[in-house]
């Protein structure tokens, strides 16, 4: 700037010197050029007045001689010859004067006699115009007849004292006298320029070239002078014009007054303003140095002035090249100004750059926002301009032009190839003149996306003023999108005949309910044809009102997402017809239901079936209400499908409460979970009886339930029946049963199976706690005895007491026995060593014998002997069996070695026994 600005002053201060040099100039130019013409109009003038003054006083001078012929009344032309003689003063003002008579003859001649009668000048036209104007005149230049020399003659006519014209005195002037015209070849004007005179008819009278004398200006009657010409048709006064020669010129003109004559000068423009080119040569030189002066002060008085901009433009030019997203130096709050117009200035141009900075940051991140939103959006991006020139692509596009170069910048047919671009370019051609178009088209083959189908989205690009300047393009790649597309349409014709071929009526209807798909079944109820459009089909006119108003309550339960299914009832061949009735949803990703699925099953034979299996269930409800057991039916899902009466007494809980409920809600969880394997089993295919407690009324009853799974043709368990039986009072019996059989009915003592049940336990505690335990085996002594001498109801009784004694002598927590006849088992747990068992056998053997048994009044001496098996948990693995056979030889040395005594089995084979007093081992 500061080399322009200075250059510029310069200019300016040139062009000013130039304007003003110009200007002063063309006035100086003007001013001189009309003074120099004004002198060559004066000089002129001054010319053409010295020949008139000449003229003038040649003509007073004819006048006055000519008077004085008239007054001297010559009678003869010899005395006229010698009177013009006897004047030589005629000769300084004329090269001749001759006496004209009437008819043109000389008749006398200052230049001599010899001349007369030779000369007739009747046929000049000055002649006869001096004759009939009767007055003198300054003739046309003409060439004397004598001598041949160019002339003019001024008349002057001679009356006589009639006043008639005598003769006429005609003084010839040669043009070239030096005392008239001649002096004029002196006369220049510059080097070259030069006087002329002419008539008004262009005949020249004087001229410095002596040939054109007495010739026209215009030699040939054409062409000429234009000025001259100008000066024939009465200009007077200066005027510029080319000569013949084809020189520029200055020119003036001047009109005689005796003869009429123009007094012309030709001056050369190079001679005559040869001084105002010097003047302006010098003066553009003078303009030019002076120009120099003042761009050389004025560049001084420039850069000075212009130290601070300079320093503000360093200052810019540092603040520009910072980087823009880097440190930009001192914050624009901490700088510092001068305080004048600069500073204002670089203040404000921070404060410009600041915000440009600012606008500069926000534009490249939307920029950069703009290009990663572009290169995520799943489409090739791009822009061109109204010329198809590239100006923007998005990473899409250049990945599938990767080998082709950079893009923008670029001609899009360019780019493309021929090919692709023959293609496209009609679309873009609409999207130029302002249209929205959306193409679908194949990929191209050169790029390698032959097999690929891409919709196009052309958008017109409108400026400010809404004209369109370019054209936005965003290409989505929809090959996966048109392979569904074409996959619906053959899963859609599937599903055409495959809901033609089953015994429905199908149909899909919107949320508008109208209807988009219609089976054949479907058409044909509705009378339409197989082909025929659907619209303005909907579910109502294609049910009828019929069954529309049986269905529409379920609409709206349909409508909130669920399937629903209900029957409904319409004629069908003149009897009542029953239809089962499914609505499906059809719903959206985001779960919305768009529309819904229509089915239509004719479940009218089916319904018949029912009806008549509704009566059959009537009677076998009847019969099963009236049985005093429990009748279930338990589906798949373990709900409850039919209960019979007796629900009612047992679960408190009617038949229809029951119906639908599970299992675990109708039993309670803890029934639930004891009977969740046998129902398990029984959904396997198993029949399965258990027995099972249950509280009812207060009171635990006992069940037997029986589970019978419903297995059907096709093999498969639909569900259970079960019956539950009250086996309270059964189980009652059948536990006295148990019970009497586990008892001797003479003792009421624990018989042998009852024994043999309960010591297999007792040698498994005696393992598991580790304390020991005796087993005794006890008999009467000689009981066959008593039997025999005393009766066998004596000895039953003895039977009696003998075991209310054995059952006195123990805790009641041992077990006493009676196995047969009169063997007695006694087991004792819990005990330390052998010495507490003997302590007890020894017990026994004193209380049988004392004091002694009395039966009806009689005493009976009863002793008993008492083999002892001691088991000892730890270090012996005896069986149940073992310790009573062990006991058993315990009894049998006992009894062998004298009874009323107990003996305890030894290992070695033998047994240590003891008396009645005395613990023997
Ligand atoms: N009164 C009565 N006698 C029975 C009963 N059962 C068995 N007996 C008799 O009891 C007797 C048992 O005799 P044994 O144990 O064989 O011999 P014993 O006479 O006791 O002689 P030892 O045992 O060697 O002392 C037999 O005579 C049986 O008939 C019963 O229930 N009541």
């Amino acid at each position: 700037m500061h080399t322009r600005l200075s250059l510029g002053v310069a200019a300016v201060v040139l062009l000013a010197t130039f304007a003003i040099a110009t200007f002063a100039l063309h006035f100086v130019k003007s001013s001189m050029r009309a003074s120099i013409a004004s002198e060559e109009f004066a000089r002129v003038d001054a010319i053409a007045d010295a020949i008139d003054q000449k003229f003038g006083s040649r003509r007073i001078l004819l006048q006055t001689f000519s008077g004085s012929v008239e007054a001297q009344d010559f009678q003869g032309t010899a005395a006229l010859q010698t009177f013009v003689e006897k004047h030589p003063s005629l000769r300084q003002a004329f090269d001749n004067v001759a006496f004209l008579d009437m008819d043109g003859n000389l008749v006398a001649n200052l230049n001599g006699a010899q001349a007369i009668g030779k000369v007739n000048v009747k046929d000049r036209p000055y002649f006869q115009q001096t004759v009939a104007s009767r007055t003198g005149l300054v003739s046309e230049p003409y060439r004397n007849r004598l001598n041949g020399l160019a002339q003019v003659a001024i008349t002057e006519p001679v009356f006589d004292s009639t006043g008639q014209v005598r003769f006429v005195i005609s003084g010839a002037i040669n043009l070239k006298d030096r005392s008239v015209l001649g002096t004029l070849a002196d006369v220049k004007f510059g080097k070259t320029g030069y006087l002329f005179v002419t008539t008004v008819d262009g005949i020249v009278v004087d001229h410095p070239n002596a040939s054109r004398i007495l010739n026209h200006v215009q030699p040939n009657g054409s062409g000429g002078d234009a000025q001259i010409l100008r000066a024939m048709a009465g200009f007077q006064g200066s005027s510029e014009g080319v000569n013949e020669a084809g020189v520029p010129s200055l020119y003036a003109f001047d009109r005689m007054v005796q003869a009429n004559w123009i007094v012309g000068a030709m001056y050369p423009r190079s001679e005559a303003f040869a001084s105002i080119n010097a003047i302006e040569r010098g003066a553009w030189i003078g303009a030019l140095a002076l120009a120099l002066c003042a761009g050389a002060l004025t560049l001084a008085v420039v850069r000075r002035q212009l130290t601070p901009l300079a320093e503000l433009h360093r200052h810019m030019q540092s603040t520009q090249q910072a980087p823009s997203g880097g440190d930009e130096g001192t914050p624009v709050a901490q700088r510092r100004y001068a305080a004048d117009e600069i500073g204002d200035l670089s203040r404000t141009f921070d404060e410009l750059m600041e915000q440009r900075r600012a606008i500069e940051r926000s534009l490249a991140h939307s920029e950069a926002q703009v290009r990663i939103i572009a290169d995520s959006i799943p489409a090739m991006v791009s822009h061109v301009d109204a010329s198809l020139r590239y100006t923007f692509v998005n990473a899409h596009v250049r990945a599938l032009h990767r080998g082709n170069g950079p893009l923008v910048g670029r001609l899009m047919p360019d780019v493309r190839g021929p090919a692709d671009f023959a293609v496209v370019e009609p679309h873009f051609m609409r999207a130029l003149a302002g249209e929205t178009v959306i193409l679908e088209k194949s990929g191209d083959p050169a790029l390698g996306i032959g097999d690929r189908t891409f919709k196009a989205h052309y958008i017109p690009d409108l400026d400010a003023q809404g004209r369109v300047c370019g054209v936005f393009s965003m290409t989505f790649d929809i090959t996966e999108e048109v392979n569904i597309r074409r996959a619906l349409s053959e899963q859609e014709t599937r599903l055409r005949d495959v809901t033609d071929s089953i015994p429905a009526l199908v149909g899909y209807f919107d949320r508008q309910q109208n209807c988009h798909f219609a089976n054949i079944r479907a058409r044909q109820m509705a009378g339409l044809g197989e082909k025929s459009a659907l619209q303005g089909t909907t579910l109502r006119s294609a049910l009828g009102r019929t069954i529309y108003s049986q269905l529409k309550p379920y609409l709206p339960v349909m409508f909130s997402g669920k399937k629903v299914r209900f029957p409904v009832r319409a004629p069908l061949h003149g009897r009542q017809g029953y239809f089962q009735v499914n609505l499906i949803p059809d719903k959206n990703l985001r779960g919305e239901v768009v529309g819904f699925y229509l089915m239509s099953f004719n479940i009218t034979a089916l319904k018949e079936a029912e009806l008549r299996q509704a009566e059959s269930e009537l009677r076998l409800r009847a019969i099963t209400d009236n049985m005093p057991a429990l009748i279930t039916y338990i589906d798949r899902e373990e709900k409850i499908t039919f209960a019979n009466a007796t629900s009612r007494e047992w679960l408190g809980l009617d038949p229809a409460q029951v119906l639908g409920r599970h299992v675990q809600e109708v039993s309670g969880r803890e029934v639930y979970v004891s009977r969740q394997p046998m129902l398990a089993r029984a959904l396997a295919g198993e029949r399965v009886e258990f027995e099972a407690r249950m509280q009812r009324a207060g009171s635990e009853r006992i069940t037997q339930v029986i589970y019978v799974p419903d297995v059907r043709a096709d093999g498969v368990t639909h569900g259970i029946f079960s019956l539950a039986l009250d086996i309270t009072a059964l189980k009652v019996v059948e536990h006295k049963l148990i019970e009497l059989a586990r008892l001797d009915t003479l003792t009421g003592l624990p018989n042998r199976l009852a024994f043999n049940e309960y010591l297999p336990d007792a040698v498994l505690r005696s393992q598991l706690t580790g304390h020991a335990m005796a087993l005794m085996f006890l008999d009467i002594d000689h009981f066959k005895a008593i039997n025999d001498t005393m009766g066998h109801a004596v000895g039953d009784a003895v039977l009696s007491e003998y075991a209310r004694r054995l059952q006195g002598c123990v805790r009641g927590t041992d077990m006493v026995a009676r196995l047969a006849g009169d063997e007695f088992v006694l087991v004792l747990e819990g005990l330390g060593t052998p010495e507490a068992a003997a302590i007890v056998a020894e017990k026994i053997v004193d209380r049988v014998h004392t004091p002694p048994f009395v039966v009806d009044g009689q005493r009976v001496d009863v002793t008993t002997s008492i083999g002892i098996a001691f088991h000892r948990a730890s270090g012996s693995s005896a069986t149940a069996e073992e310790l009573l056979a062990r006991a058993d030889v315990a009894l049998y040395n006992a009894k062998a070695a004298g009874r009323d005594r107990f003996a305890f089995f030894m290992q070695s084979g033998g047994s240590h026994s003891g008396s009645p007093t005395r613990l023997e081992h």
